[in-house]
Parts: C-alpha cells; structure tokens; sequence
C-alpha cells in the first residue's frame, strides 16, 4: 500500500540537530476517524502519507476515554467512514467495541500503520522552503522532525478536557473527583452521593449509568439543555431531521423537533430542563452544543432518581454550595463539562485556527486552508461531517499531488515515489 512503498529521507538537521524526516506526501496529525478516514482516501489515490498519533492506539477516544456503556447516538449509515460501510450484522446503533472494531478493520484494509506516541508539539510553515515543520514528542522523551508539503490537522473538537474552575473543588472539597473521559462504569459509585456537573450526553447517560448501579446522583443544570427524543415513532429523531431538511428551512425544522419533542417527553421545564431560547439545530451549528438524544435520563428524572440542581457556587469538605443556597452532601464529584480542541498549543504562524482551536473560516469552508494546511473533523457534525471532510481533502491533494507528479514539479530533496 501506498504508505509501505513510502520512503523517507532520513537526515539530521543540521541546524536543530534533531532527527528529521522528510516526507513524501502530507503529514496527518491525529489517528482518530478524521485521521484515518484521509488516510484512506489518499491511500486509494497513490498518494503516500505518514499519521502522527500521540497515544499507542488508533481512535484512543473511543478506545480510552469513553465509559462502557456508550453506544454511537446516530444511526449507523451516519457514522460510518468512506469506503467501507458497518458489516450488515451490526445493531442500528453499534456500541463502542463494535465503533473500534469498525475502525481496527478500517485501518488494516487500507493498511494505515500510524506512527504511535508521537506527540506533536508544534507545526510551521517553512517560508523560504515552501514545506511544514512539524515537531513530535516521541515516547515523552526524544523530540523529532516532519517535514512535507501538506498538513492535515486531525486531532478532533474532543482533544482535551475541560476542567471549569469551581471555588473549593480542588482545595477543600476532598472527596473523589474526576472526569467523565476517565469515567467507566457506576461500579466504584455504588451507594454514594455523586454530583455530576453538565447536563450534556455524558452528563445525562452516566447519571443514568450512576442509578443503574444503585448510587444516587444530582445533575447540575446550570442554565438551559435541549433533550430530544432519540426516536420518535421507531425513526431516529436525527434522520427525520436531515430528511425535514432537505424541504424547510434549519428554523422550521427546529420548531417541528420541539413540537414532537414536547408530544414525546411532555414538559421537560417541569424537571429543571429549561429549554434554550434558539432551537436544537441552530443552535448545535451556531455553539456546537449538541443536544441531547435521550437514552433513558430522563425516565429516571421523571422519577427522581436523578436530582436536577442548579449551578454550585461553591465546595467545601463533603459538600457543595448550590446558587440557590442548598447544601448538598456529596462523596463524589464526576465532571461532565465537555472538552475543547487543541489545535492552538501546537499550530503556530497560521490563522487557519482561531483561538478557541476552531477553523476561523464557516462551514462549509473551514476544511482547506492556504499553503497547503487542511482541517478534517472540526465542523460540529459529528461522524457524518468527518467523513464528507475527509473526501473533500483527499480528492484536493490526490489533484496536487497528480499534478505535481506529471509535471515533475515535485522537489528533487523528496523521495520519488
Ligand atoms: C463520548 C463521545 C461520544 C460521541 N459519540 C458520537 C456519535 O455517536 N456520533 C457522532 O457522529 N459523533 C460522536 N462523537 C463525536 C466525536 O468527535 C467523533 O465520534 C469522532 O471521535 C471524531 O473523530 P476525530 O478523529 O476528529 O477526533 P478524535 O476521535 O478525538 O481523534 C483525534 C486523535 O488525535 C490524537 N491527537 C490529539 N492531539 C494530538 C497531537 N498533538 N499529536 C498527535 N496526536 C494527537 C488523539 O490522541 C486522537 O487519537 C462523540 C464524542 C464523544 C466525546
Ligand atoms: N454517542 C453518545 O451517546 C454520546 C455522545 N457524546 C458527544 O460527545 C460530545 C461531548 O459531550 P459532553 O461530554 O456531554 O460535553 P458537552 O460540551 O456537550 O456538555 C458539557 C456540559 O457541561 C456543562 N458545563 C460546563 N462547564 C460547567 C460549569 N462550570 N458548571 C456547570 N456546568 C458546566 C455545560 O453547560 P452549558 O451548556 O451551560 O455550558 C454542558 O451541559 C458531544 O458532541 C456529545 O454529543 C457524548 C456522550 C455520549
Ligand atoms: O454526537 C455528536 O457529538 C455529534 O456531533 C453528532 C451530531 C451531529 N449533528 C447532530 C445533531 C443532533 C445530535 C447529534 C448530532
């Protein structure tokens, strides 16, 4: 495959004396369905590429920072990657072991091999030689160069956790405290008071996970949540919106989601689940909020086995404050608070990215940026947008790529392919 027959010119740079490889092709940085998914779009078009991953597993999303239970929210025919659907014996909604078992099968047809603990620490582009430089950390130790002619930057919205800044919660609180990425099961929960801070699909599916292992939860809902249905009738609330969307506009649509959202689930505000001013889809585009596809929560907040509480103004040991002045006792803490890109602590010189690690360009034009910098994964549409991103990128650079090979345009330092 494309990638075996890749050479690389090893050399040592001089001038950072570091080792330093040139590349044949694009440098992808992100082993995750975005990285994998160009990389087999290029590996169909000839052109040799070389992935970058920090950890020692493709999807280590999926792979390590997911609980047990979690299973894909969308249908399958929206998740799945190009050029290789789910096997047919798959459910409507594969769990996360059949999602990597998809995805191990999806690296090993088009014979992806990422180059594993590689942590990229920063890239450039090189002016004067018209290439990027890409620097990785290697096993947390040796620091290496890429250098190439393309970069694609596929390391997700999701590449770090949001960790908020809670009064005492550090410092005084002293219980069990940890985030939902490094959340598992309810096991080690069982019988405790767990506050769980986010109402968002984590939020909402471990606090029903918390009371499917006899513990008892407290949700903070600190402002306002979308919670749709995740079917309406047997059809996926989701389909029934790409469908209504190729007729009406995103604001009509969002009015027809609330009324059978309201016809579903009743008056949800009655809970403490006041509903956003602007609708579900405006505003997962606008914000990237996602909202959320009920998969039992709100049965058991109907029930009361999940409290819904207000924002925490403040911890203290065993307890924390609530904005309305309620004490809650507590034994643990899980933050559901979300989590953010990390593009901007390694992409340097280049406003592709804005600050908050998104593309500055709206979608749909935030995919191909100028000198040859590309974004796969980063426009707030889940799995179905990494895909349509992916195809996008590899048929651009499969035409440069063409073109530079027919010309002869390719730089004599690169190895021929
Ligand atoms: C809990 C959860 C459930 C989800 N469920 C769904 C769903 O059901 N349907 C859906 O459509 N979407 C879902 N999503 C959205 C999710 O973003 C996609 O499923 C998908 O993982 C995006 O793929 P990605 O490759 O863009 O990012 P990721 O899967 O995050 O992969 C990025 C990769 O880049 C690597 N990386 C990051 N920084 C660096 C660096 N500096 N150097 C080298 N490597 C680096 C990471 O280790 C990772 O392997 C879910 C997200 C979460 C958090
Ligand atoms: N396949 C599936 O079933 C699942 C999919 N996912 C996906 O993963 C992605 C991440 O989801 P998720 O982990 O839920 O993160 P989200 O970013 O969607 O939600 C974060 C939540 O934390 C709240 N929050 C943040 N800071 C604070 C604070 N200081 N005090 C109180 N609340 C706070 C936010 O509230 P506010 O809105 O007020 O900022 C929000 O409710 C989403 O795209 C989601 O759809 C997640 C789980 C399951
Ligand atoms: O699960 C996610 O995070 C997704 O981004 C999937 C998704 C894309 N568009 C949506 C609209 C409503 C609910 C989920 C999604």
């Amino acid at each position: 495959m494309a990638q075996n027959l890749m050479e690389h010119c090893n050399q040592y740079d001089d001038f950072l004396s570091r080792p330093c490889t040139l590349v044949n092709g694009p440098i992808i940085v992100g082993a995750g369905p975005s990285g994998l998914a160009v990389a087999a779009g290029l590996c169909q078009r000839g052109v040799p590429f070389v992935i970058l991953e920090r950890t020692d597993c493709i999807s280590s999303l999926w792979q390590r920072r997911t609980y047990d239970r979690l299973k894909l929210h969308l249908p399958k025919q929206f998740c799945q990657l190009p050029d290789l659907p789910f096997p047919d014996c798959y459910p409507e909604y594969p769990s996360k072991d059949q999602f990597v078992e998809y995805l191990e099968s999806y690296a090993a047809r088009f014979a992806i091999s990422p180059r594993f603990d590689h942590s990229v620490r920063s890239a450039k582009y090189d002016d004067a030689a018209g290439l990027w430089r890409v620097t990785a950390v290697v096993a947390g130790s040796e620091v290496v160069e890429y250098i190439g002619r393309w970069l694609v930057v596929a390391t997700g919205e999701n590449a770090e956790k949001v960790v908020p800044e809670l009064e005492g919660l550090l410092d005084e609180f002293g219980r069990d405290v940890t985030h939902v990425c490094d959340y598992k099961s309810g096991e080690r929960y069982r019988g405790k008071r767990v506050i769980v801070v986010g109402c968002g699909n984590s939020g909402m599916e471990i606090s029903l996970d918390l009371c499917d292992h006899n513990a008892s939860p407290s949700m903070v809902v600190r402002d306002s949540v979308h919670v749709l249905p995740r079917e309406v009738m047997g059809k996926s609330t989701f389909e029934l919106a790409v469908l209504l969307l190729k007729w009406l506009p995103l604001r009509v649509v969002d009015k027809v989601l609330l009324v059978l959202a309201r016809a579903v689930l009743g008056n949800v505000a009655k809970f403490g689940l006041k509903r956003p001013s602007a609708g579900p889809l405006e505003l997962k585009n606008t914000r990237g909020r996602t909202p959320v596809l009920d998969t039992g929560a709100l049965a058991k907040i109907k029930s009361g086995e999940i409290k819904v509480v207000p924002g925490i103004k403040r911890f203290s040991p065993g307890k924390a404050e609530l904005v309305n002045g309620q004490i809650l006792d507590a034994d643990a803490v899980i933050l559901a608070t979300g989590y953010r890109s990390n593009v901007p602590l390694w992409l340097q010189g280049c406003d592709f990215f804005s600050k908050d690690g998104m593309p500055t360009s709206a979608f749909p034009n935030g995919w191909k940026g100028t000198r040859g910098v590309y974004a796969v994964g980063f426009t707030r549409r889940g799995l179905s947008g990494v895909a349509s991103d992916a195809v996008r990128i590899a048929d651009d650079i499969g035409m440069a790529w063409q073109q530079e090979t027919k010309l002869g345009k390719r730089r004599s330092c690169l190895t021929p392919f």
